[in-house]
């Protein structure tokens, strides 16, 4: 038996960082990753934390270095190679030895993994990225509690603190982590959607260069919008490439890379029958980006889509509001979802205990978060939307929200993402809708039947019908 108290297997981006972290916070960990020069060079450059470092080049060399019962967490990526890792591991071990996947993993994989190793698996989202994982990221843990609880010494002390409460906390059973995470990436890709949309206003229909875009995010940055992806927005704009000397926005290309969680989301979302259509749209956009021969060829048939804003143009403050607006909306689906989730599965999901632990640590931290997290515990069971504080600033913000969108539509300057926020916004709000229009159609034409408004009789048929 070793001394070490926890193994890491994945010395990428992530699992690196979070070894550092772990061996910082006095814990002693054995390491192992597939290319076993990454190992000896992760040891070599560890410095004063290679004392806690064990580097190990086989799994057998990882699994004797653990102290019993043995924690071993994965920072590999999704999928099958977590499957071919968990299966390479399982001769190694004993029944009492815990295997926790910190990587992002689809919540249904999740589901399974813990179903066949009963007791022995926990399934952790990590948020924070690279300087998140090294000195302090978010934590959704899921799966047994009293797995969380063995666990959890060591992922509360290197998670991030919020006011000195650390943002990591146990979600619920099964692959609740790993759902909450996913809904977490979701929640991101719209943000960075939202953001990018209102660059897109400032650059195309307002001329702005980048130096002028950096300036105005980074006064948002000071006010109700503060969060890490605005403090990273003004700075990716500001950046300058070395080797033009322009911008460096200037010269990334303008398709978005994407690993799948925004997708989960958007999947996920409608097993659920839940609502989240900015997400949707954020994640629909990453996938038109992708199509950069297609947008040129339809650009050169059509011409191109943004219009200077010559009228009218909306100030700063405009634009600010717009995105506190969507921004709102969009955190109202993600909450919504996890809610429908929650009941879905039998979780008892926690949403102030969610927007608590990523106050800090993830990127998707923001101020706003506090104030959700204080509606969240005011009315658990209410929409996002509807507490004071966000019915409130959902108020002063929705003329700004339409009038960008409005702009933005007559400029051709695409925006789905307000677009999606500003269409739930309304439809949200609007007590007798259309569907009654969808629910004539199909009984014309299925005899499916309909709910009569008047007297709440069920399953009737209009005149149509034979
Ligand atoms: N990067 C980020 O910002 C975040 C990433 N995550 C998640 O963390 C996990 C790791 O991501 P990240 O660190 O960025 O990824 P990297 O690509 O930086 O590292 C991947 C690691 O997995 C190992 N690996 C890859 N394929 C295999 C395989 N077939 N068998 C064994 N080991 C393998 C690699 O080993 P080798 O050196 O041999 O290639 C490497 O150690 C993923 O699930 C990711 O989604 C979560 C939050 C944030
Ligand atoms: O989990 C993360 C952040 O929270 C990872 O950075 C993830 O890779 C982001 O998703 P994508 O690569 O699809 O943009």
């Amino acid at each position: 038996m070793g001394n070490c108290d926890i193994g890491l297997i994945g010395l990428g981006t992530m699992g690196s960082a979070l070894a550092l972290n772990i061996a910082e916070k006095g814990f002693d960990i054995a390491v192992f990753n597939r290319t076993t020069s990454v190992t000896r060079d992760f040891a070599a450059e560890a410095g004063p934390l290679a004392d806690r470092i064990t580097p190990a080049e086989s799994l057998q060399a990882l699994v004797e270095a653990l102290k019993t019962p043995r924690m071993i967490l994965l920072m590999v990526p999704a999928g099958k190679v977590v499957d071919d890792q968990i299966a390479a591991l399982l001769p190694l071990l004993g029944p009492d030895d815990l295997i926790i996947d910190a990587g992002n993993a689809n919540f249904n994989d999740t589901n399974r993994r813990m179903a066949e190793l009963p007791g022995r698996f926990l399934g952790i989202g990590v948020s924070g990225g690279e300087e998140g994982a090294r000195h302090g990221p978010s934590i959704m843990g899921g799966g047994p509690r009293a797995n969380w609880d063995r666990a959890a010494p060591i992922l509360t002390a290197i998670a991030a603190r919020y006011k000195d409460q650390p943002c990591a906390d146990w979600m619920g059973e099964d692959g609740a982590g790993h759902f909450v995470k996913t809904v977490h990436n979701g929640i991101e890709y719209a943000d960075m959607q939202l953001i990018a949309e209102v660059y897109g206003i400032m650059r195309d229909g307002l001329g702005m260069d980048a130096a002028a875009v950096a300036e105005v995010f980074r006064g948002w940055n000071e006010g109700p919008l503060q969060s890490y992806l605005v403090e990273i927005t003004a700075e990716v704009a500001a950046a300058s490439d070395a080797a033009t000397g322009g911008p460096v926005l200037d010269v990334i290309v303008d398709a978005a890379g994407q690993k799948g969680t925004g997708r989960w989301t958007a999947i996920e979302a409608q097993h659920l029958g839940a609502p989240i259509p900015v997400i949707d749209a954020a994640v629909t956009a990453r996938n038109i980006s992708a199509l950069r021969a297609r947008r040129a060829e339809m650009q050169a048939i059509f011409g191109a889509g943004p219009q200077p804003i010559t009228t009218d143009a909306p100030e700063m403050a405009v634009l600010e509001q717009a995105l506190i607006c969507g921004k709102i909306l969009c955190y109202d689906q993600g909450f919504g979802m996890i809610a429908a989730a929650s009941k879905q599965f039998g979780w008892s999901l926690n949403g102030a205990a969610i927007a608590r632990v990523w106050r800090a640590g993830c990127i998707i931290r923001s101020a706003m978060l506090d104030d959700m997290a204080s509606a969240l515990e005011a009315a658990p069971d209410a929409p996002l939307m509807a507490a004071p504080t966000f019915a409130d600033h959902l108020k002063r913000t929705e003329g700004a929200l339409r009038r960008v969108v409005a702009l933005a539509a007559l400029h051709g300057i695409a925006v789905p993402a307000h677009s999606a926020a500003l269409a739930y916004f309304d439809a949200m709000r609007t007590a007798r809708g259309t569907a009654n229009m969808l629910q004539g159609q199909r009984d014309y034409f299925g005899r499916h039947g309909f709910e009569r408004l008047d007297d709440g009789t069920k399953d009737q048929h209009g005149p149509w019908a034979g």
